[in-house]
């Protein structure tokens, strides 16, 4: 029986959208806005065009102004670049989102630079990286991966991580890094690991706080993880099995769940953990964009 507590980010996540709905009410009647999320899709990769259907939905039922434009897998990067700039000039538009990854011929640093900071709600423009870093993080858009994991882990263990080891797996510029930004932030110690590390076990059996993003579907075991301790996945694996003879995929994350949850305090699972959170934390960022 395994004995830790299932974070269910679904529900928290729709708390969260229920909130946004009644501030955008608000945002509307006193100040005449309603919040404008652009998502630029290129290319027709079935995740991403999955993840991008849930945010416009979910813009949707917050009562966003929601537009999707949905490229081609050849259009060139001028075509991309001027419809960004395009978006950074509509009034209309306070977030804008460009889904990653791009096709091979698209520079990726390029393209998420040319958002203006201020309309960047994924929180990938140097700016924000930096005001992050720096500490500056109410003036800064945190991308929305990391921003939905910390507010799983205050609900566990309060805002101040003092004396606490938090152990990221993973080190990408949309998670660990910015990641390790807020864990640090909240005054935990934090260690970043990651396909170089020596003997990775036994460092994220020191974690109080351990966060798996490395895409290696249950690549974290039970025995990797310490008693009691909060575990966040943020893996998205979608792997094949098969049952009765039939090959279906399936949804899972970085750790071997059950395993985990046999030893962990608080679990988040796949699905239903990180996932809602992140697209609730886009929700937010624009939101808070409109406001400002
Ligand atoms: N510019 C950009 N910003 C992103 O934030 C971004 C991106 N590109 N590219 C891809 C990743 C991935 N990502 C997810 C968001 C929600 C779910 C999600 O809602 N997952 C559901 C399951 C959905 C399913 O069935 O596949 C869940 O975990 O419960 C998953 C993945 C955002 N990303
Ligand atoms: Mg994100």
């Amino acid at each position: 029986m395994p004995t830790a507590e299932r974070i269910d980010g679904k529900a928290k996540a729709a708390e969260i959208a229920e909130s946004i709905r009644k501030d955008v009410a608000v945002l509307k009647n006193e100040r005449g806005i309603t919040p404008g999320l652009a998502v630029v899709i290129v290319g027709h990769d079935p995740a991403s065009q999955v993840y991008v259907r849930n945010k416009k939905r979910t813009a949707e039922s917050c009562g966003f102004h929601s537009v999707l434009h949905e490229l081609d897998a050849d259009t060139r990067q001028d075509e991309v670049l001027d419809l960004i700039a395009e978006l950074n000039n509509d009034p209309a538009v306070h977030g804008i989102l460009v889904q990653l990854p791009l096709p091979k011929h698209l520079d990726e640093q390029l393209v998420t630079q040319s958002i203006v900071p201020h309309k960047d709600v994924d929180g990938f423009h140097f700016e924000n990286i930096g005001r992050l870093t720096a500490g500056d993080i109410d003036n800064a858009f945190v991308p929305c991966t990391p921003a939905g994991c910390m507010l799983m882990i205050e609900d566990q263990l309060g805002r101040d991580l003092s004396g606490l080891n938090a152990v990221i797996v993973g080190r990408s510029n949309i998670v660990g890094k910015p990641m390790a930004a807020l864990l640090l932030a909240a005054n935990a110690t934090v260690t970043i690991c990651h396909s170089r590390t020596k003997e990775l076990p036994q460092v994220a059996r020191h974690a109080d706080i351990l966060v798996a993003a490395v895409g290696r579907p249950e690549m974290i075991r039970g025995d990797w993880v310490k008693p009691g301790a909060v575990v966040i996945d943020v893996g998205i694996n979608r792997i094949e099995v098969v049952t009765d003879g039939e090959k279906r995929h399936r949804l899972t994350g970085d750790v071997a769940y059950e395993e985990a949850a046999n030893v962990a305090a608080a679990i988040t699972p796949v699905p239903g953990g990180v996932g809602p959170m992140t697209i609730a934390m886009l929700m937010a960022n624009t939101l808070k964009s409109a406001s400002s």
